[in-house]
């Protein structure tokens, strides 16, 4: 379908140029209303409904049910869903798209009114200004700039199928206007486009070129490059007619690669006959010939592309005279008009005629070539095709001179070379015009490229610095993971030095404070008691028998009492007091505030719950005692003195039979003792 569209599309696309001038040899014209509105329909589903979808998707979420029911309508011919080839499938659409419209939504009324402007009024061109001007006159009240570009579009396509062009243009830059103003850059690139093909067709080639150029770099950036790329055929025939020959061919060759690609028959031939065009100026005639054949053959494929045909035999005519194959060219003319009359088109073609007046010249039938002459003079005239005119000069001037009329003949000369002049400059100042263009663009394309290095720039400094930012992230982690190890290290070298301490500190066996703590805490206790005449006191203890325990129970069984004495007597003691192993089977407990008479309370506690603890096996079992020595502190004593005297209560008790507590005789009891 697409195809087809696109096929009639260009055919009606090229009805203006094909009456108004577009190639020198292709001027065929053929169009009917039908295609008229098909091809116009094709233009606004290519173009309108694509654009509008995107700002209708934009926008999705604040639109009610009755409204998406518009836009999906406005949208399905574009995704496919709904397909016109003909009127009726044109006016069954539109009748549907027309219940559509959301009550009160004058937006949507409007884009429906457009499809009404652009199709409804076929070659009624008058009736067609009429409602435009009246479209936009209600769309400029109501400020909907959209619609405004929209409208002044639809007028200046009827402005210029009446050949209005200077309004068409006019209408084409308030349209223009309108999309520059809401940023809509689609339209605005399509009103440039429009303005393109008119330029063209009033020879302002390089304005046209301009405008081409531009809308294709506005299709790009509004991400319409296939719509963009409709007009590198246009943007081909402006070089080319500039006398830009090279950049032309590479814009007809990136064009025929697209509609080989895109299976575009149509598109095909037309560029291989620009291709050919380029060829003939460049006088390589041969080459031009191959093109032209080429075309012919794609053309005669075709049951329907008679057009066509009769373009690429008109072409084909021109080069064969350029080769002084005369009959051949004047054969190609000939079948060139047959194809066209099938149209229906009773109108002569300038080219035809000039062409047939060079071939029958060159039969050297010059009597008869002065009529086509004629016809060609007048109608070149009308059209005001300049270029062709002074084509025409020349040829009439070489008819003259064989006709023997000299001063005829070199009047035409005079006046084939006075257009050329003016041509030449002409075409010297659009070249001027289209290369300071192209210095202002590839000017912006620098300065553009200069932002883009320079916004590039910035970005790679913003990520240089978020980078920054990042590692500074990860070493602030793990500086964090690193003090955090250093702490768990830090905390367990505490624990570990703690647990040395503490075991340097107690005694394996039982737990309990080992010698050298028990000593360094009772010389604390009696230092803080003699400082703060405090009271404080000791117990010597030891297992009865011991030896006897081991001897019987074994060792093992022997280190078990020592360890639950241990645990035993420290349930039995006060916060204050520390037990301490101070030899094998020998204890001492320190008591700080606590005097002989509190001590002696402790010992006898210790010793009448020790024995009650049952020690051994289940089957073996068995019970201890202990014998004690308590003394108090005395504050002239050292701690060496008063554990002596502990002592030898201890001893004392187990002369007198064990299993009791002894109080240590006093310091000068002892003293007394010592001395005697
Ligand atoms: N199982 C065990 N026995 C120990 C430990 N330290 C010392 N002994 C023993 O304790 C016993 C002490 O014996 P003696 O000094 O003769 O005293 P005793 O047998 O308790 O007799 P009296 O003190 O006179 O009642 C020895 O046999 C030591 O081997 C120890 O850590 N574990």
């Amino acid at each position: 379908m697409l195809q087809t569209f696109t096929q009639q599309f260009l055919c009606f696309n090229k009805s203006y140029d094909v009456n108004r001038g577009r190639s020198s040899q292709s001027r065929i014209a053929f169009s009917n209303s039908n295609l008229r509105v098909i091809a116009l329909l094709f233009f606004l589903l290519t173009s309108v409904s694509v654009s509008y979808a995107t700002d209708a998707s934009n926008a999705e979420d604040s639109l009610n049910e009755q409204q998406v029911a518009f836009d999906k309508l406005y949208e399905s011919i574009d995704t496919g869903e709904v397909e016109i080839v003909t009127l009726e499938d044109r006016d069954e659409y539109m009748a549907s798209l027309e219940a559509a419209i959301p009550e009160g939504d004058d937006i949507r009324r409007r884009r429906y009114e457009f499809y009404v402007c652009m199709t409804g009024y076929g070659f009624e061109f008058s009736k067609g200004i009429e409602v435009a001007e009246q479209y936009i006159a209600e769309a400029k009240q109501a400020e909907d700039q959209e619609a405004i570009a929209r409208f002044y579009y639809c007028l200046a396509e009827f402005q210029a199928s009446t050949s209005l062009w200077k309004n068409s243009i006019e209408s084409i830059n308030a349209s223009i206007e309108a999309s520059k103003s809401i940023g809509h850059k689609e339209y605005w690139a399509w009103g440039l486009a429009f303005r393109c093909s008119i330029r063209s067709l009033v020879g302002e080639f390089a304005e046209s070129l301009v405008d081409c150029l531009k809308a294709r770099e506005l299709y790009g950036q509004a991400n319409k490059e296939a719509t963009g790329d409709e007009l590198l055929f246009d943007i081909g025939i402006a070089y080319r007619r500039i006398g830009f020959n090279d950049k032309a061919l590479e814009y007809f060759n990136e064009m025929e690669e697209l509609a080989v690609d895109q299976g575009l028959l149509l598109g095909q031939i037309q560029t291989i006959i620009q291709k050919s065009f380029i060829f003939y100026n460049k006088e390589m005639y041969a080459e031009a010939l191959d093109l032209q054949k080429k075309a012919l053959e794609l053309a005669d494929e075709q049951e329907d592309y008679n057009g066509q045909a009769a373009s690429a035999r008109v072409a084909m005519a021109g080069t064969l005279i350029k080769l002084h194959r005369y009959s051949e060219a004047k054969q190609q003319l000939d079948q060139a008009q047959e194809l066209i009359n099938q149209f229906g088109i009773t109108n002569s073609n300038e080219m035809i005629e000039m062409q047939m007046g060079m071939a029958l010249d060159g039969l050297e039938q010059p009597e008869l070539a002065v009529e086509y002459y004629d016809r060609a003079e007048d109608l070149m005239k009308r059209g005001g095709n300049r270029r062709y005119l002074s084509m025409l000069y020349e040829a009439r001037s070489k008819n003259y001179e064989m006709l023997g009329q000299e001063k005829e003949a070199l009047q035409m000369m005079q006046k084939h070379l006075e257009l050329s002049r003016i041509l030449e400059k002409d075409r010297e100042q659009q070249q001027i015009l289209v290369l300071r263009y192209q210095f202002d663009s590839e000017r912006s394309d620098l300065e553009n490229k200069k932002l883009v290095a320079e916004k590039k720039l910035k970005e790679t400094e913003v990520e240089a610095l978020k980078k920054t930012q990042r590692w500074q992230l990860v070493a602030i982690v793990l500086g964090g993971l690193l003090s955090l190890v250093l702490v768990i290290l830090i905390v367990r070298q505490f624990g570990l030095s703690k647990r040395l301490k503490q075991q340097a500190l107690t005694d394996s066996l039982t737990g309990v404070a080992n010698r050298r703590h028990i000593e360094s805490y009772c010389k604390t206790v009696l230092e803080q008691a003699k400082q703060h005449s405090a009271d404080a006191s000791i117990i010597v203890f030891d297992i009865d028998n011991f030896k006897q325990i081991n001897d019987k129970h074994g060792h093992v069984v022997g280190d078990e009492v020592l360890k639950k004495l241990s645990e035993f007597c420290q349930t039995m003691l006060r916060q204050l007091d520390k037990l301490g192993r101070y030899g094998g089977e020998e204890f001492l407990v320190v008591l700080p505030q606590a005097n002989l008479e509190n001590a002696y309370q402790v010992a006898e506690r210790l010793r009448l719950g020790l024995q009650q603890i049952s020690f051994g096996s289940n089957d073996q079992p068995f019970n201890i005692t202990v014998s004690l020595g308590v003394a108090e502190y005395d504050k002239n004593e050292t701690m060496d003195q008063l554990i002596d005297r502990a002592d030898e209560a201890l001893y004392r008790a187990k002369s007198q039979g064990r299993n009791m507590a002894l109080e240590a005789k006093s310091t000068r009891e002892n003293k007394d003792k010592v001395d005697t």
